[in-house]
């Protein structure tokens, strides 16, 4: 299974995940306890390995800033995670993930709204638009038919409960922030883990 941690705010957690066989870094600059400066941002991202994504996660953002951050530090991916429309999605010339809140059925609905490379799907907004460590109901993935689109599943997840979210949802990627936090700091033990436990899991597509 690819996993993306997201919430990297310094060099040793974000190269420590990689290690530990991150496929993508999540770094936040939305109003968030994770929010970091396009200047940190590019001093982690000059010292990961190029195969990883680092993905920026923005929150109802101006297109022109967003890639003015993304020129100035090697972002190689755009997550979007406000209320960004189908066609705000398109401003980008790499990679968006959208991501939407999922409450009931009727959200999944929304996924082929969106012509983009990857939706992730994440609690409805907590405190922050994200990272607030809340899970849905996964099972509303299981009845949903296949899109075509890389799903990447996110919100409350865990080493405790990574195993039966996959299993449940049998995602493309997941994604996880609080769960492997310990007090809201990134937590080495926790990141070791949840990637043990995913990645035990093959990629199938
Ligand atoms: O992580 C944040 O603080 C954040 C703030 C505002 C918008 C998005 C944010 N995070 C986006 C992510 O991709 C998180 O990993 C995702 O929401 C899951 O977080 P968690 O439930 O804490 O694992």
């Amino acid at each position: 299974m690819k996993v993306k941690i997201c919430g990297i705010m310094n060099v040793e957690t974000g190269l420590y995940a990689v290690e530990k066989g991150a496929d993508a870094l999540g770094f936040v600059f939305a109003e968030s306890k994770r929010k970091i400066t396009p200047e940190l941002a590019k001093e982690i991202i000059n010292q990961l390995p190029e195969h990883v994504l680092k993905v920026g996660v923005f929150v109802n953002e101006k297109p022109e800033v967003i890639m003015e951050i993304v020129n100035q530090t090697g972002l190689t991916h755009v997550q979007l995670h406000g209320d960004e429309s189908p066609k705000d999605c398109e401003a980008f010339s790499i990679p968006v993930i959208k991501a939407l809140s999922i409450e009931t059925i009727v959200d999944l609905g929304k996924i082929e709204q969106y012509n983009c490379d990857y939706i992730l799907l994440d609690s409805p907004k907590g405190k922050y638009r994200g990272g607030n460590g809340v899970k849905f109901d996964w099972n509303l993935l299981a009845e949903f038919e296949e899109t075509g689109k890389k799903i990447i599943l996110a919100g409350g997840l865990s080493p405790e409960n990574i195993e039966e979210a996959m299993n449940i949802a049998n995602p493309y990627m997941v994604d996880v922030s609080s769960g492997v936090e310990t007090e809201g700091k990134k937590d080495l033990a926790k990141i070791q883990n949840f990637l043990a436990r995913a990645k035990r899991r093959e990629e199938v597509r």
